[in-house]
């Protein structure tokens, strides 16, 4: 039977919270053998097909946030992010290819608040090793500095690209206005997470304005322009039909404000 009185008011003798403590935990620890053992029955499910689903994850984690009380966005992106982990951990061979610069814990702080621990990695000097890297594998993921400023791996992704199957699909951090400092980029299918930002690669710079949308551009290299668009489609024909090699390159869900 469950005891409702409210055991937080009242002061209660250390040992009592700790009998709390424990049952709470161990109520926590039958629940996650049970949430990994889902694992292989989604693996199952997907018969096959890839096991990492960015916008599952994110819509899942802001649905998440959105019920919490008493935990923030991200106390609840990075226990999720752990628990998302385990599960791929189980489901499959993914592997994660970094190339990120700067201080070295702060960058595998950023991925492992978004990707947990359990999922091996491997860190690269460049973006387009890291990249080609995560190609080459089945479940490889590539984790690069977000399109912007001098870097422009992502033009491999555009139409005549050498990894035109490669997608960006998430943002790290997930929670935090603005633009991402790092985005993951991997083969799976491009899908919406219910807020999303898509990222669409033009040669020429106005047929972005065929989609109506908001748009913003991100990245030029070359004769490639990157423009983020708000909101999810997967139909930008009206900007094909100004420039053939128009392309979606990504779908960045939308991240988390931290209150
Ligand atoms: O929903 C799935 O497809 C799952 O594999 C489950 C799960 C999860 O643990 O919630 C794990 C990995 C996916 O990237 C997304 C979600």
């Amino acid at each position: 039977m469950t005891d409702n009185t409210d055991k937080t008011s009242a002061i209660m003798p250390i040992e009592q919270v700790r009998v709390e403590i424990d049952r709470v935990d161990n109520a926590l620890l039958g629940l996650i053998a049970e949430r990994l053992e889902l694992a292989a029955a989604v693996r199952r499910a997907k018969s096959g097909a890839r096991v990492w689903r960015p916008s599952r994850e994110d819509s899942h984690v802001r649905d998440l946030s959105g019920r919490t009380g008493e935990a923030s966005p991200t106390l609840v992106s990075k226990i999720w992010a752990e628990l998302m982990s385990a599960s791929l951990a189980l489901q499959g061979p993914m592997r994660l290819h970094i190339a990120l610069e700067g201080d070295v814990l702060d960058v595998w702080t950023l991925v492992h608040d978004r990707f947990g621990r359990s999922i091996p990695a491997r860190s690269y000097p460049t973006a387009s090793a890291a990249l080609a890297n995560a190609y080459g594998e089945d479940e490889g993921v590539a984790v690069l500095p977000a399109p912007g400023g001098m870097n422009s791996w992502w033009t491999a992704l555009c139409a005549g690209g050498a990894m035109p199957d490669m997608h960006i699909l998430a943002g790290l951090p997930r929670v935090g206005a603005g633009w991402p400092r790092a985005v993951a980029v991997a083969t799976a299918d491009i899908a919406s997470s219910g807020a999303d930002t898509m990222l669409i690669a033009v040669t020429k710079p106005d047929a972005i304005k065929a989609l109506n949308r908001p748009y913003k551009l991100r990245s030029e290299a070359g004769d490639h322009r990157l423009y983020s668009v708000e909101g999810y489609t997967d139909d930008i024909s009206a900007v094909a039909a100004l420039d053939p090699q128009a392309k979606i390159i990504g779908c960045l869900p939308s991240p988390l404000s931290e209150i």
